[in-house]
């Protein structure tokens, strides 16, 4: 579904993604761990069509995000770390909205607010203002668009930092519902704990390049941190 092919993007001299290739299927939920400037979010923005690559493909569904910015984004949706709602509209409107720029035909309330719903906010604050929202009331607005929208394909950029653990959890648990769905999801996170929770692979990148892809299932939280940090150099010594 998601598929990078020596993908690679060139900041003036400075090489951010150096021949990513990587492949996020349908039903799985790869997680991309590293240090800041690692090319994670790089990575995410060349998905989006948000940057052109310097060399290589970003492809949704197998066709190229430079070929058909616009329908390739139509199978995506973003969860960017921060999910900006317009405070004066209620959760409701602002799904309203958003549904509305996204093309989707069945917007009708009983419909949007069972999208909520499904994104765990609470129905007592649907018709509330999104100013009084807290971050993970937030979020679950940005689900019920993945909801609405049918979108085959998540990509989570740090979806749940500044998130305490409970609503952290929570919004895991849905991610992992989406993956059970058949979503193909993308998520960049620093939380390694919750990448072996919920992540079927996890890739460690550095200075612009993939250095390790593990299978979840075949490590410890404890070897997951010991990996990590090798990767980063920080036990090179
Ligand atoms: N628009 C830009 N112009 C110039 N350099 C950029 C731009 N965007 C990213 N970079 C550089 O590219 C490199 C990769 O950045 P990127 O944001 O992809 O890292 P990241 O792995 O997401 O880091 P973080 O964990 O801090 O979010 C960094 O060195 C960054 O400074």
């Amino acid at each position: 579904m998601l598929e990078a092919i020596a993908l690679t993007k060139d900041f003036g001299t400075h090489r951010a993604l150096d021949g990513l290739d990587l492949r996020v299927d349908p039903g799985e939920i790869v997680c991309l761990l590293g240090a800041n400037g690692a090319g994670k979010t790089t990575t995410v923005n060349l998905f989006l069509g948000f940057l052109e690559p310097t060399a290589g493909e970003a492809r949704v569904d197998g066709v190229d995000v430079r070929a058909d910015p616009v329908g390739t984004k139509r199978k995506l949706l973003y969860v960017p770390e921060q999910i900006a709602l317009f405070g004066e509209l209620s959760g409701l409107e602002n799904l309203a909205y958003f549904a509305a720029l996204a093309g989707i035909a069945d917007r009708s309330s009983t419909r949007l607010r069972d999208c909520l719903a499904q994104a765990g906010l609470e129905p007592a604050a649907m018709d509330r203002r999104a100013a009084g929202y807290s971050k993970g009331m937030r979020q679950k607005v940005g689900l019920a668009l993945a909801i609405a929208k049918r979108a085959r394909a998540l990509l989570l950029d740090e979806p749940t930092s500044g998130l305490d653990p409970q609503a952290s959890a929570e919004f895991h648990d849905l991610i992992v519902r989406q993956r059970d769905a058949g979503a193909a999801v993308l998520m960049v996170t620093h939380d390694l704990f919750r990448a072996r929770e919920v992540g079927t692979r996890i890739g460690l990148m550095r200075e612009g390049r993939l250095r390790r892809m593990i299978n979840a299932a075949d490590i410890t939280a404890t070897q997951l941190e010991a990996l990590y940090l090798e990767e980063m150099g920080r036990m090179a010594a």
